[in-house]
C-alpha cells in the first residue's frame, strides 16, 4: 500500500485503509490499491471506480480515454439514474440482484444511494428480501462476496483469512447458516446475511467497507433440498456437529485473534441456538464478541418497549410481557428487560424475571417442565399450571406485552390478538419473525383485530394501514436500528469487551431518539431516514459506558462523543484522483 500508513486514524477512531480520511474532500487521493489502479483496471475496481463521474483530468491521468463514452456525469445523476432503474423491477430479487452488482461495481454509488434511500433499499439488501436472496443464492450466484471457510479449510483458516484483500478489519459478521432468519437450515447460502449486515455496518453506521468482512462458515447443511440442488454452493455433507464443529469454530476464532489483533468484533449471527448460546459465553471471556440474534435483538426491543411506555402508561416493572419463541431472540430480549427492571426497581434479577412469561413449541415455561428445559430456558420456569396453547397462555397471564419470536408465520391469530385487546386499552403487539412471511401477524391484522388500539411493530416492513378512516404508520422492531451504531461505538472506543450494560446504553439511546411526533403517529422507533443521526448517539452512549466501565482502550477518551462518532463515519462521496 505504498506510503500508506496502515495505523492512520481518523482522530484516533475507525481506521483508515486507504488514507483517504486524513484529506479533506478537496484534497487530492491516490486510488491506492495493492499498487496504483489505472485504466481498465481502475475501472473494474470496485473501490475506486466512479464510472462515468471520472473527470476529464482524471480520464488523462489515469488512462481512462476510450474507455468511456465522453459523457461526464454527477454522482447524483447517477443515483438518480439507478433508482429509476431499480423502479422498473417488479421483482424484489431483481432489485437485490441490481444492488449487488452494483457493490461489485462501484462501492461508493452503492452506499450513495442506500444511505440517501435508506427507507426504499433496506427492504431490498435485508429482510425481506435477503432472505430470498439467500433461498435462491446458488442460483442466482454470480460475483463471491466474503470469505468461505468450510471443512476443507480446517487447518488452514489462517492461510484462508490471509487470501482477503483488506488487512485493518474491524467487524466481523459470521454465520454457520443453520438459523438464517425464520427459515432454516440454509447452509452456505446463508452468506447473502453477513454481507446483508455488513452494508449496514457502513450504510447505516458508518464502519468503512474496507473495514468489514462477511463470513460464512460452512460444516454441511442438513437441508435435504439444498443438498440435491444441483446449483448448491456449499459442501455436499450433513452438518458436522460435536467435537468436529468446536475445533473448526475454535480454529477460526484464534486464526481471527491472530490476524486481526483483539480489537476485531466479531458478530455471530443467525447461529442455531444450540450453538450460538454457547459459543457467546465460551468466546465473549477472550474476544471481542457479540450475538446479534441474541443481544442486538434485546437492545432493540427494550429500546421499543421502553419507548411504548410513553403510550401506554405504567413503569417497565407494572407491565406483564409474554413471548411465543423462547429461543436466541426471546430469551436474549427476556432477560435484558429483567436486567433493566431489576436496576430501575433494587430488586435482584429472580424476581423481576417473574415479570416475563414464555411459550415455546411446547406450550407455556414452566416449572413442572424444568428438568427437560435448555439451559437458557430454565431461569423462565416459573410456577404455574401446564398450559399449552398461547392463546390458553394469553388468557392465563394476561399480558400487556405480547413479543412473538418463534419464526412461525400467523401464530397470532385473530383469537390472541382479540384476546390482548379484551384485557388491554392498547395492547402492545411486536411481530418480530423474519422474514415478512413468518411474521407472527400483520400490520394490517394487528390493527383491525385491535379496533386500532394496537402499538404494533414488525421485524420486517409493513406498508401504513388504513383503519377507521386512520392511517397508522408501523414501526420496524428490527436489529439493523442497534447493532450499526453498537458497532460503531466499540470501534470508536477501542472497547475490548461486550458488557451488558453497553447494550442497555445502546438500548436507551435509541428510544431517546423517539421524537414526540413520532410518538403521535404511534410509532415507537423514529425513522430509519434518520438512522445516521441515531447511529452515531447510540455509538456515543455505548462509547460512554465502555469508557465508564474501564473497557475501553482509546485514550484519551474524546469529549464530546457524538460529534467524535460523527466525524468517524464513512461518506460515500466521490473522491478526486491526483
Ligand atoms: N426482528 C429482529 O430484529 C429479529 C428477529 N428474529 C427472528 O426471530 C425468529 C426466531 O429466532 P431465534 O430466536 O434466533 O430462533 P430460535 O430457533 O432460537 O427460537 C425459536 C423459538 O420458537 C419456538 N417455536 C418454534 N415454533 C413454534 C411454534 N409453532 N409455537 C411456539 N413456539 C415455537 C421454538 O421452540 P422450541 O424451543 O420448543 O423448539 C424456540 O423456542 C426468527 O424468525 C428470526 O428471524 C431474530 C433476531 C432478530
Ligand atoms: C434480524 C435478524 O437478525 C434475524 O431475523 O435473524
Ligand atoms: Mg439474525
Amino acid at each position: 500500500m505504498g506510503d500508506v500508513d496502515h495505523q492512520a486514524t481518523v482522530g484516533g477512531g475507525v481506521e483508515d485503509a486507504y488514507g483517504e480520511d486524513r484529506a479533506t474532500e478537496e484534497q487530492l487521493v491516490t486510488p491506492w490499491t495493492i499498487s496504483v489502479a489505472s485504466g481498465y483496471t481502475l475501472l473494474r475496481d470496485p473501490h475506486h471506480n466512479k464510472g462515468l463521474a471520472f473527470t476529464e483530468k482524471e480520464r488523462d491521468a489515469h488512462y481512462l480515454r476510450g474507455l468511456l463514452p465522453p459523457a461526464i456525469v454527477t454522482q447524483e445523476l447517477q443515483e438518480k439514474k439507478l433508482m429509476h432503474n431499480l423502479r422498473q423491477y417488479q421483482v424484489p430479487l431483481q432489485r437485490y440482484m441490481a444492488m449487488m452488482d452494483l457493490q461489485e461495481r462501484n462501492e461508493r454509488l452503492f452506499y450513495k444511494l442506500l444511505i440517501d434511500n435508506v427507507e426504499e433499499l433496506l427492504p431490498v439488501v435485508y429482510t425481506p428480501t435477503v432472505g430470498e436472496a439467500c433461498q435462491k443464492y446458488g442460483c442466482i450466484f454470480r460475483h463471491p462476496q466474503g470469505l468461505y471457510i468450510s471443512l476443507k479449510e480446517k487447518g488452514k483458516i489462517l492461510e484462508v483469512l490471509k487470501n482477503w484483500p483488506q488487512k485493518s478489519i474491524q467487524v466481523i459478521v459470521v454465520t454457520d447458516g443453520e438459523r438464517i432468519l425464520g427459515l432454516g437450515d440454509l447452509g452456505c447460502q446463508g452468506m447473502g446475511i453477513p454481507v446483508g449486515k455488513l452494508a449496514l455496518y457502513t450504510a447505516l453506521g458508518g464502519v468503512r467497507p474496507s473495514a468489514c468482512l462477511p463470513i460464512t462458515i460452512d460444516v454441511g447443511t442438513n437441508n435435504e433440498a439444498l443438498l440435491k440442488d444441483d446449483f448448491y454452493i456449499g459442501l455436499r455433507q450433513r452438518r458436522a456437529t460435536g467435537q468436529e464443529y468446536a475445533d473448526l469454530l475454535q480454529e477460526f476464532m484464534t486464526a481471527v485473534k491472530q490476524n486481526y489483533g483483539e480489537k476485531v468484533l466479531v458478530q455471530f449471527e443467525d447461529f442455531a441456538n444450540h450453538n450460538a448460546f454457547e459459543l457467546l459465553a465460551k468466546y465473549r471471556k477472550t474476544h471481542l464478541v457479540f450475538n446479534d440474534d441474541i443481544q442486538g435483538t434485546a437492545s432493540v426491543v427494550l429500546a421499543g418497549v421502553v419507548a411504548a411506555l410513553k403510550l401506554v402508561s405504567g413503569t417497565l416493572a407494572e407491565h406483564t410481557f409474554l413471548f411465543l419463541g423462547a429461543g436466541e431472540a426471546g430469551t436474549g430480549i427476556a432477560e435484558l428487560i429483567a436486567l433493566e427492571m431489576s436496576k430501575q426497581t433494587k430488586s435482584p434479577i429472580e424476581e423481576t424475571r417473574k415479570k416475563i412469561w414464555l411459550v415455546d413449541s411446547k406450550g407455556l415455561i414452566v416449572s413442572s417442565r424444568k428438568e427437560s428445559l435448555q439451559h437458557f430456558k430454565k431461569p423462565w420456569a416459573h410456577e404455574h399450571e401446564p398450559v399449552k396453547t398461547l392463546l390458553d397462555a394469553v388468557k392465563a397471564i394476561k399480558p400487556t406485552v405480547l413479543i412473538g419470536s418463534s419464526g412461525v408465520g400467523q401464530t397470532f391469530t385473530k383469537d390472541v390478538v382479540e384476546a390482548m385487546a379484551s384485557f388491554n386499552e392498547k395492547p402492545v403487539i411486536l411481530a418480530l419473525s423474519n422474514p415478512t412471511s413468518q411474521s407472527e401477524c400483520t400490520a394490517e391484522q394487528a390493527y383491525t383485530w385491535t379496533k386500532g388500539r394496537a402499538i404494533f411493530a414488525s421485524g420486517s416492513p409493513f406498508d401504513p394501514v388504513e383503519y377507521d378512516g386512520k392511517i397508522f404508520v408501523p414501526g420496524q422492531a428490527n436489529n439493523a436500528y442497534i447493532f450499526p451504531g453498537f458497532g460503531l461505538g466499540v470501534v470508536i472506543s477501542g472497547a475490548i469487551h461486550v458488557h451488558d450494560d453497553m447494550l442497555l446504553a445502546a438500548s436507551e439511546a435509541l428510544a431517546q431518539q423517539v421524537t414526540a411526533e413520532n410518538y403521535e403517529k404511534g410509532l415507537i422507533y423514529p425513522p430509519f431516514s434518520n438512522i445516521r443521526k441515531i447511529s452515531a448517539h447510540i455509538a456515543a452512549n455505548v462509547a460512554a459506558k465502555a469508557y465508564e466501565l474501564g473497557l475501553a482502550s482509546r485514550l484519551p477518551r474524546p469529549e464530546n462523543l457524538v460529534k467524535y462518532a460523527e466525524s468517524c463515519m464513512y461518506t460515500p462521496i466521490y473522491r478526486n484522483y491526483r
